[in-house]
Parts: structure tokens; sequence; C-alpha cells
């Protein structure tokens, strides 16, 4: 229901303010009243505290039934009383009249009530039982007295207007400190997410491949170490991807020089036998399938081994590579010209007649022919035959190839240099 992040953090926000603000208005008006109390207790015992001191500077016969009475006697006088001049009075003003009555209960240190509240009135004694709940009124560690609370609270409506105006005052205080809160929280909830849409969708764009991607870093927070992470993985992975790519294409172009290697001779750079015999069974099976024209042409240099013996081996080599060069001038791209071994060559031309082959071959040899040998070794000459097959018979180009050799023994026969079909 709440999918999205955002949605997540300020409904996390928002019932966390409110949790805050609803424990706010339950406990500290509670707290704030009973510390209120606290101090109200202490500043009337205090007081007390004080009377009676000066009463007993006065009365040295302070702890009698009899002093107990005459103190009682100067408060009641000092409730109606407006004169304040006179130092116990004043005392006993601000405690009766400043103050709310207090709900107080006072004795001297032996019992003899001077301040009547409840059940207890003035001239009276304190049973020992509430003497025992009683509040010591102490000075110097010596006890002047005892105070027994007999109501439960310290607070007059004017303490309690005030304690109401304060509680109030704090709750609309923190409400408002928490409505900044979450403003904050949100806003910057919005600033963290909109980092995390942005690494979200570079990782996304990753996964489809586009490895080049960085993402804005601001600030050196947990999301701006993660963004550099990210950011520092990403440059790795492209160079990284860049370098097998790179090796990659190194392995293949060397795949593709091996390949090619192994199908040329090294010599001549001529397509070799296996090369030949791969494209010889193809061609041969596609003519007869679509009944096209195949002439196949072997060719042998006249005389080579004297060629070797008189000039050399290495004369030998180049009027190999000679030849190939000049044989290779002439013939078609669709054409397969290959090195069948030693001074043997063989053509294959698809879609060419016997006819047109014997044309080509007897261009070919009057161009060997022809050639200005004597550049290579001087008195050098060299010609080659040919023989020539068309026969496209069911048997994997075998019998082509034993025609094509017969007629080539033919021309040899005839007198080398020249074509026989
Ligand atoms: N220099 C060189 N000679 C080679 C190479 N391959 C084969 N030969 C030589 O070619 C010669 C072929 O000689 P033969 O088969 O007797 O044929 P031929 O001398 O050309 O005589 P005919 O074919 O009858 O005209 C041999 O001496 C081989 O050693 C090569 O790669 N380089």
């Amino acid at each position: 229901m709440f999918s999205s992040l955002r949605t997540k953090l300020t409904l996390s926000m928002l019932i966390t303010s409110l949790a805050a603000i609803s424990v706010m208005a339950l406990v500290s008006p509670l707290l704030l009243e009973q510390r209120f109390e606290d101090l109200t207790r202490q500043e009337q015992l205090n007081r007390l505290t004080g009377l009676i001191q000066n009463f007993k500077q006065q009365h040295s016969n302070w702890g009698t039934a009899e002093s107990a009475a005459a103190l009682a006697a100067q408060m009641s006088l000092a409730r109606s009383s407006s004169d304040d001049t006179k130092t116990t009075q004043t005392a006993l003003r601000s405690v009766i009249l400043d103050q709310p009555l207090p709900a107080y209960a006072v004795a001297d240190q032996n019992g003899h009530i001077f301040i009547g509240a409840g059940e207890f009135q003035p001239g009276g004694q304190l049973p020992a039982t509430a003497l025992r709940k009683a509040t010591p009124l102490s000075q110097n560690n010596e006890i002047l007295g005892y105070a027994l609370k007999t109501d439960t609270t310290n607070l007059n409506s004017h303490d309690r207007t005030y304690l109401v105006t304060l509680s109030k005052s704090m709750l609309i205080g923190a409400a408002a400190g928490l409505i900044i809160t979450l403003l904050l929280s949100l806003t910057m909830g919005r600033q963290l997410i909109k980092h995390l849409r942005n690494l979200t969708r570079a990782a996304m764009e990753m996964s489809k491949g586009n490895l080049d991607q960085q993402v804005t870093i601001k600030g050196d927070d947990e999301v701006a170490i993660l963004a550099r992470e990210f950011n520092r993985m990403c440059q790795e992975l492209q160079n990284t991807y860049a370098e097998l790519t790179a090796s990659n294409e190194t392995i293949k172009a060397q795949a593709e020089a091996m390949q090619e290697l192994s199908l040329r001779d090294e010599l001549t750079s001529l397509h070799n036998r296996r090369y030949f015999n791969q494209q010889f069974r193809l061609m041969h099976h596609q003519a007869i399938r679509y009944g096209d024209a195949l002439t196949l042409a072997l060719g042998d240099i006249d005389h080579f081994k004297l060629i070797n013996d008189r000039y050399s081996h290495q004369i030998g080599d180049a009027v190999l590579k000679q030849l190939a060069q000049l044989m290779m001038e002439e013939v078609r791209e669709s054409d397969v010209l290959a090195r069948y071994g030693g001074e043997e060559f063989v053509l294959l031309m698809p879609q060419t007649s016997k006819e047109q082959a014997e044309g080509l071959l007897n261009r070919i040899r009057t161009k060997v022919e022809n050639w200005p040998w004597e550049k290579v070794c001087k008195g050098l000459s060299v010609t080659i035959s040919f023989g020539l097959s068309d026969q496209l018979q069911k048997d994997m180009g075998h019998s082509m190839l034993v025609e094509a050799d017969n007629k080539l023994y033919q021309a040899k026969d005839q007198g080398r240099n020249r074509v026989c079909v």
C-alpha cells in the first residue's frame, strides 16, 4: 500500500511527531504540577521554620503549651491586623496572608498545635501517630516543630491557572517545534530520496548495459559515500569492459588471422590445398544442384626441376611467387586459385564453360611465357601447362580432378606450354 520510500518516511515522521506531542500533552502537566507542588510545599515549610525561629528568639519557653498558645494568638491577631511593623507579625503575615492558608497543622517540637487544620485545632496536642507522619521543621539539626499536611494539594486557584497557562504554553511551543522539525525532516527526506532516485536510475541504466553512469555527489553523508562508491564501481566496470572488449577484439583478429594463415600457402600467399578442398566440395555440390557450369583447371610449371637445378632452389621459389602473382591478376574474385602442391596450381571457375576457361588459361599461359623472367635471373624462361575438366558427376568431384590431371599429362606429352581440354 505505502510502497514508496518517500511515503514511508513522511508517515513515520508524522506518527513520531504526533506520538511525541501526545506524550508531552499527557506527561508534562503531571510532572509540572508535581514539581510545582514540591516547590510550594518547600517554600511553605521554610516560611513556617522562619516563623518559629523568629518567635523563639523572643520567647525562651518555646516548646511549651503556653508558647504555642501565644503564637496561635499572635497568628489570629495577624490575620485581622494591618500592622506589620513587628518582625513576628511580618513573618506571620507572609505565611498566612501572602500565601493561601496552608493545609498544614503545625505544632512545636512537643506536639503543641499552634496552627490548626482539619481535625487538629490550635491549643490541642498532635497525636503520636500524626507526629510520626508530620514533616520536622528544623534548623542546624535542631527540630523546632512539626508540620502535618491535612490536604492533598498546596495549590490555590491562582497556582492552578498559572500551571494550566504554563502547560498550554509549553504544549504550543512543543507543537511549533515539532512542526518545524517535521518540515525540516521532510525537506531533508526529499533531498535524500532525490539522491536515492538518481542512484536507482543510474543502476537501472547500468543493468541495461549503459555502463557510462556517474551520479552527482553532494555532501559527505552515507548517501554521498554510496554515490561515490557507485561512481567508482561504474568507472572500474567501464575500464574493465573496455579492456575486455579490446582483448576480445585482439583475440578475434588473431583467431581470424590464424584461420586465414591455416588456409594460405606461406610461399605464394595463395590459398592452400585444404581451402581448395573445402570450396571445391561446396561449389561442386551447388553446380550439380542448380545445373550451373563449373570448370576445373590443373596447372604445372614446365621443367621446374630443371629451373631449380640450373638456377637454385631460391630462384625456383621466386618463380613460384611471381607466377602466383601473374595468375592472381587474371582470375576473378569468384574463382578459387590455390597452390595444389609443389609446382602445381589448381583453379576452380564457377559458372564458367570449358571454352571460356580455355580462353582465360591461354591468356595466363601466354602472360607467363612472355613475362620478363630475366628480371629474376639471367637466361631464365618459364612456361606453364594446363589440363581442364568440366565433368560434373555425383562423385564429390573425383572424376573432375582425374580428368583435369589426365589432360595436364596430355599437355605435357604434347610438348608443354599449352592448355588441354
Ligand atoms: N623451389 C621450389 N621447388 C619446388 C617446390 N615444390 C616442388 N619443387 C620442385 O619442383 C620440381 C618438380 O619436378 P617434376 O615433378 O619432375 O616436374 P618438372 O621438372 O616441372 O617437369 P614437368 O612437370 O614434366 O614439366 C621438383 O624438383 C621439386 O623439388 C617449392 O616450393 N620450391
